[in-house]
């Protein structure tokens, strides 16, 4: 296992390789290596980290034999897909020196469909598809997400959230007591615990009888993820005429945007002093003289959207691993059932979670500055996308990546690991800002789930989950779980006058 080294910034640039001699593959006039991902080739766009790692893994083979670390092959290369180099990296050290050097305005790449949609309707571009000092000014207006007070000032209402989720599972789990396709009914929970901080109010996502509101959400949200990933993929025929994937964001944002406004509209006439006791995050946003009405409802959105989808993959993938890993899963149940508040055991199973099947593929950065990565000179202005995914399962970096093993991220754990070598939340200045109230959501929910329900897999599933690129990556394959109350969530239930359930497990 490689211990964790930070590179130094080589400043003495005559030193470095030249660009034009980091490894590519053959690449073909006009297409560069797009033909790698055409239909029936080798590799799958949606299955983009699959096809680094192989490459990575090839280039390493060519050079195994060669005793020289300089000109070993491997941990980075370069791709022309859309007319653009792309210098692709799986080594946590090129990530660390990437982000290390990415200043106070980092250049993610743009999503050029929402962009022109936002300048249009809105004359302004927010978070997300934002760079430079304009992405700045939008940025100041979610950073008090990362306050760990303001966060915490949700809990009880991420915990009673997290009880109607429980309930929600026991009436909608079929007759063999397994929750078919978790992801969907997440997509509730976390529709709710984003919408009572951004806009401020109960949608009701997990009552029998919810409101159209609720359904038009789930569809927009769905639809804005699917649009912006046709959009960011495909070619930009958007620009000519409005197709699939360009009207799916226009509609979702359109939807999104009449229900925010209304809550919005209501916040607006409570006094400040209630708001800031009801919700101190709509308040920070509302009392904030840099915005206009339109940019505060587009920061409400983006605080909104970008919470739903990512969350409720990490949840359903921890409780995959939950079902596979029966002492796992044993272990967090008896912390959760002790009194300690801070439960590093289920924190770390969420890292773990993170760790094997990140909701990312890579952390991509435009370099504002000529830059030193692996040696060679990256000039001003090129793409890097460092693919975390990739090196988060390596081997080099976590011994025996496949396994799922928690332990690894505890503070008296003997590992060593690389903090580079999993960036499930992005590092720096745009770093996620919803990363604190992720966390919580996704610990309140777990602990309620594991203090009521054992989790099992169904029979013949596989403990091994691939991921495929839906703009964030998600599960190639529906978890379906079975669950069995706990003794002493029956206890509670029978002392509360509830019928019992066979003990079908
Ligand atoms: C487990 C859940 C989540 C994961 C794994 C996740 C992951 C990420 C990642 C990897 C980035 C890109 C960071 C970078 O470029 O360095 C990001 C950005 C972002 N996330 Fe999250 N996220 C999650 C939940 C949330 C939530 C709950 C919210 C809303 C409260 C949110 C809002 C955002 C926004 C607005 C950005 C853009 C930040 C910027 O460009 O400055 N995310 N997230």
């Amino acid at each position: 296992m490689r211990l964790y080294s930070t590179i130094t910034a080589n400043n003495n640039i005559n030193k470095l390789k030249r660009f034009e001699d980091i490894p590519t593959l053959k690449q073909l006039p006009i297409i560069g290596h797009s033909y790698l991902f055409f239909p029936g080739a080798k590799y799958q766009l949606e299955r983009l980290t699959e096809a680094v790692e192989d490459i990575s893994a090839k280039l390493e083979r060519l050079t195994e034999a060669v005793e020289d670390i300089s000109a070993k092959l491997g941990p980075i290369f370069k791709l022309k897909l859309g007319g653009a180099n792309i210098i692709i990296t799986t080594d946590a050290d090129y990530t660390e020196a990437l982000v290390r050097h990415e200043g106070k305005y980092p250049i993610r790449p743009t999503f050029p469909a929402l962009l022109h949609y936002r300048r249009l309707n809105y004359g302004s571009v927010g978070v997300v598809p934002g760079n430079g000092e304009e992405w700045y000014k939008y940025r100041q207006g979610v950073l008090p997400l990362l306050k760990t007070n303001l966060v915490r000032s949700y809990i009880s209402k991420h915990e009673k959230i997290a009880d109607n989720f429980v309930r929600y599972i026991d009436e909608n789990r079929n007759e063999c007591l397994i929750l078919e396709d978790i992801f969907t009914h997440l997509l509730k929970y976390t529709i709710e615990a984003i919408s009572v901080v951004s806009p401020g109010h109960h949608f009701q996502c997990l009552s029998s009888r919810n409101a159209q509101d609720v359904d038009d959400i789930i569809a927009a949200s769905i639809d804005f993820m699917d649009g912006l990933y046709k959009t960011f993929t495909g070619l930009p025929i958007w620009k000519y005429y409005k197709n699939e994937g360009y009207r799916k964001l226009e509609t979702s944002h359109q939807t999104i945007h009449k229900i925010l406004e209304n809550h919005l509209k209501n916040l607006s006439t409570q006094t400040l002093e209630n708001l800031q006791n009801a919700n101190p995050y709509m308040n920070s946003l509302l009392k904030n003289p840099t915005y206009n009405w339109n940019d505060k409802l587009m920061l409400t959105m983006e605080v909104f959207l970008g919470g739903i989808d990512a969350t409720a993959t990490t949840i359903a993938v921890t409780l995959h691993h939950l079902a596979h890993n029966k002492k796992v899963q044993n272990l967090a149940r008896n912390e959760c059932t002790q009194d300690d508040t801070r439960l590093p055991y289920l924190k770390a199973c969420v890292k773990e979670s993170l760790r094997i099947c990140p909701t990312g593929g890579a952390s991509s950065r435009v370099t504002i500055t000529d830059t030193n990565i692996a040696g060679y000179l990256i000039p001003k202005h090129t793409l890097v996308a460092a693919f975390s995914s990739v090196t988060s399962n390596k081997p080099e970096y976590f011994d025996e990546p496949d396994v799922y093993r928690p332990e690894r991220w505890l503070r008296d754990s003997n590992c060593n690991v690389h903090p580079f070598a999993s960036v499930p939340f992005g590092f720096g200045p745009r770093m996620c800002p919803g990363r604190r109230i992720a966390e919580q959501e996704i610990v309140v929910l777990l602990k309620k789930i594991l203090t009521s329900y054992e989790l099992k897999p169904i029979d013949g599933d596989r403990q091994k989950l691939g991921m495929v690129y839906r703009m964030n990556r998600i599960p190639d394959r529906k978890i379906n779980i079975k669950r069995i109350k706990t003794n002493r969530w029956r206890q509670t239930e029978i002392r509360n006058g509830i019928q019992d359930e066979p003990n079908t497990g």
